[in-house]
Order: structure tokens, then C-alpha cells, then sequence
């Protein structure tokens, strides 16, 4: 089985890019450790701060923030991160070529139940027009040079793409290597399983809860088949089952906080979800927009999520067309 290394090459990535991969993947070893010792590592828990999220910060949560802070900082080819948990972005090499983007470990409420969870990355080119600190990180998803994750499961698994498709490694702990262990993911374009919160639908809009009243009407309903339904609390373990197996996954608007309609953070999860899931076949959606064509303004800012099998996103996003005729959504 083929290292990543010899993957990147025969993609003929750019050897900067390599060594940032190369950076990532070390990073996610140790994190990988430490999450297996758990309780053993004295890494399970909360901490009494919050992020900048206003968040309960876990244990975990730190712990890869700074981890992932202090590797990537010493890689040469790193001009500054961006994190989930940080307010303000972490200057690394002034001539550093690349920007990276993380939401250190995602799902962190699963943590403590020994559930999965994950590692989300982004990597933007450092801007060469002038522009500095945050600012610098502000470019559409399309503009994304790698994006991908590390979902720590039953085994440990690094996913990514650099624009040529979407490989699978898997960390083989005799060997201390991640193995190439899929070649090209490829989301089904058509599925029958989907992925909300279900507890929030009484604060969806309208058009929303008409698509999911038709997925749960099964073949009594229009849609005519039956739909499962999954939900990990980990968009990169929810994330990772559509790629494998194709399915719909969003987090919508809804109106629980006036100032907060959206969960999701643009940056660190929506992203570098969407290119991956592009690079897949499937489709990412805002309800707005393509979510690799927003223009972001602020780090931090939130997004709707929709996305996996093409022609569900598809279907999904006509729901939500069919209220903008009545002026309330433009799709
Ligand atoms: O608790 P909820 O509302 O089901 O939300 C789960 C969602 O929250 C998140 O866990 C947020 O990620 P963090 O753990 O990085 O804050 C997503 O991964 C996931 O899709
Ligand atoms: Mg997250
Ligand atoms: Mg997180």
C-alpha cells in the first residue's frame, strides 16, 4: 500500500504543499494518541474557559489547538494559521507560502462518550497583493489549495484533496505511517439517508421542514422511497459517511439565536467540506450559494450547510426555492 508521499508526487504537488501535508499528518498522529489513551492521558473534560465561539472549550479542544499551533508554526513554508479556537489569527514565516485554516477538533462534544470526532483543515494561498493578518485569510473556498480531515474513529483516517480527487489514508499504528487505503472517493448522486438535528426542527424555516415532512413521509409521501436518517453530533464523522456512502447532511438556518442563525463556521468546517465534497462528485450548498463562492469578511463567520448526493442537494434546494418565489429565500 502507497504512503502519502509517493501519492502526493505521482499528483505532482508542489513540495511546499508536501511538507505542509507531510506537517499535518504528524500533527494528527499525535493528537491521534493522545485521544486513544483518553482518560489514561488525563485529556477528557472541560476546562472553565470558553473560545471565541463562546463556547465551553474541552480539554481536547486545547490541547490540539495548541498542538496543532506549535507544529505548523515550525514549518517554513507556513506564513500563519487560523483557528476555531483562537480569536485572532498566529503569524507564522513571513515568506511562508500558505495559509492554514483548522477546526482542531471537531465534534468535541462526542469526546467524553468515546464517540468520534475529528481534525478539519484548509490550506489558502498566502496572498501576494499587500494584504496582512486576518485579512489575508479572507478568499472564497474556491480559492482553497488542499482541504481535508482526520476523523478518529474505530482507526484513524486522513482525507484530502489537492484538486485531483479525494484520497483515503488510514494510519497504520504498527508502522506509524498513514496508508493510501482509497484511491478516489465517489458520492453516489442519488441517496436515501439524510442527517439533521432533528431537535431543532420547530426552528427551521418552512420550506425546510416541507422537505423533511416529505423524506419522513417515506413512499406514503411524494418522494415516493423510504429515507434513513444518521446523526454523529461530528460534521467531519457525518462528513465522512456521505463521502463514503453518499447521503444529504445540512445544518440550516434557524431562528434559536437572532444573532447566531448558523452553527457551522465557514473557514473551518464549511470549506474545506465543500471542496472535498466537490472533488467527490457531490454538491455544497449555502441556500444561498455555493458555498466555495462565498466572499468571506470575518474569520469567524458562520454558514448554512447542505450537501452531499448532487441530485438530493438538488431536490433539497428546490424546497427552498419554491418560498423565494413568495420572496422569502433566493436559492
Ligand atoms: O450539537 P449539534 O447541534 O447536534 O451539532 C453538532 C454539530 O456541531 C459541531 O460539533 C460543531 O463543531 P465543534 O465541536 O468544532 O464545535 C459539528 O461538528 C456538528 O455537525
Ligand atoms: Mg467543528
Ligand atoms: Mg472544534
Amino acid at each position: 500500500m502507497q504512503r502519502f508521499i509517493p501519492t502526493l508526487r505521482r499528483d505532482h504537488v508542489e513540495e511546499g504543499l508536501i511538507s505542509v501535508i507531510n506537517t499535518l499528518q504528524i500533527c494528527a498522529k499525535e493528537i491521534s494518541h493522545r485521544l486513544h489513551q483518553g482518560e489514561l492521558a488525563g485529556v477528557l473534560g472541560s476546562t472553565l474557559d470558553e473560545n471565541i465561539q463562546g463556547e465551553t472549550q474541552k480539554k481536547l479542544d486545547v490541547l490540539a489547538n495548541q498542538l496543532l499551533k506549535d507544529i505548523l508554526l515550525e514549518n517554513k513554508f507556513v506564513r500563519a494559521v487560523a483557528s476555531e479556537e483562537e480569536e485572532g489569527i498566529v503569524e507564522g514565516f513571513a515568506d511562508g507560502k500558505y495559509l492554514i485554516a483548522f477546526d482542531p477538533l471537531d465534534g468535541s462534544s462526542n469526546i467524553d462518550i468515546n464517540s468520534m470526532v475529528g481534525t478539519i483543515f484548509s490550506v489558502l494561498r498566502a496572498p501576494q497583493d499587500g494584504r496582512t493578518g486576518t485579512d489575508m485569510f479572507l478568499q472564497p473556498g474556491r480559492d482553497q489549495v488542499m482541504a481535508g480531515y482526520v476523523l478518529y474513529g474505530p482507526s484513524t483516517m486522513l482525507v484530502f484533496t489537492t484538486g485531483k480527487g479525494v484520497r483515503v489514508f488510514t494510519l497504520d499504528h504498527m508502522v506509524g505511517e498513514f496508508l493510501l487505503t482509497d484511491e478516489d472517493l465517489e458520492i453516489p448522486t442519488e441517496t436515501c439517508e439524510f442527517a439533521i438535528n432533528m431537535s431543532n426542527y420547530r426552528h427551521w424555516q418552512p420550506q425546510m421542514r416541507a422537505y423533511i415532512d416529505d423524506l419522513l413521509a417515506g413512499d406514503t409521501g411524494p418522494r415516493c422511497k423510504n429515507f434513513n436518517m444518521r446523526w454523529i453530533a461530528a460534521m467531519v464523522a457525518d462528513v465522512h459517511r456521505v463521502l463514503c456512502r453518499g447521503g444529504l447532511f445540512t445544518y440550516p438556518w434557524d431562528s434559536r439565536k437572532a444573532n447566531k442563525p448558523y452553527k457551522l463556521r465557514l473557514m473551518y468546517e464549511g470549506n474545506p467540506m465543500a471542496m472535498l465534497v466537490e472533488q467527490a462528485g457531490g454538491r455544497a450548498h449555502s441556500g444561498e450559494q455555493r458555498i466555495m463562492d462565498i466572499e468571506p469578511t470575518d474569520i469567524h463567520q458562520r454558514v448554512g450547510v447542505i450537501l452531499g448526493s448532487a441530485n438530493e442537494v438538488e431536490t433539497c434546494l428546490r424546497y427552498l426555492q419554491q418560498d423565494s418565489q413568495n420572496g422569502a429565500t433566493d436559492v
